[in-house]
């Protein structure tokens, strides 16, 4: 449809030695408040998705990202918008993750993940995050 309103939303699993994804508790005051969700946020105007993303997770985490993997993504209408939610595989990263103000922090293992109150966009992600870390377990 023409007066499609596209919002470009980019978002990291981030994982550590143990491929454990972090996640994020969002603030309840927040749309999607209290969901668990992968750390991230919109892509500006004139901004690349990549940049998005290490914009957002140094800003949301105090992290440095490098060398983001496309994953996934999700498609869906949220109203007069249509969100393109892009999940990146993030595995070299540098610093302490911290939470912002009213977030939690939390890392999880692929199998714990299908158990946590997501965001309806985020449980094809999380599927395919713990379908790709199945396979590179397999693959050892
Ligand atoms: N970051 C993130 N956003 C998600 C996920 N799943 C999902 O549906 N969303 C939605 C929620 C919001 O409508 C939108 C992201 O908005 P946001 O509020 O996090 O973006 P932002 O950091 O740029 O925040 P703001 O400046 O607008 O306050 O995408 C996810 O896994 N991560």
């Amino acid at each position: 449809m023409a007066d499609t309103l596209l919002l470009p939303v980019v978002a990291a699993a981030i994982l550590d030695g143990e491929g454990r994804c972090l996640v994020q508790r969002r603030p309840v005051d927040k749309e999607h408040g209290g969901l668990w969700e992968f750390p991230g946020g919109k892509v500006e105007p004139g901004e690349s998705p990549e940049a998005a993303l290490a914009r957002e997770i140094a800003e949301e985490l105090q992290v440095t990202i490098d060398a983001p993997v496309p994953l996934a993504f999700a498609s869906e209408a949220r109203g007069p918008r249509h969100l393109l939610l892009l999940l990146y595989r993030v595995e070299r990263w540098t610093g302490t993750p911290r939470p912002l103000a009213g977030s939690i922090l939390r890392w999880c293992r692929p199998a714990e993940l299908p158990g946590l109150a997501m965001p309806p966009a985020d449980r094809p992600l999380a599927d395919a995050l713990i379908a790709g870390s199945g396979k590179n377990a397999a693959h050892g």
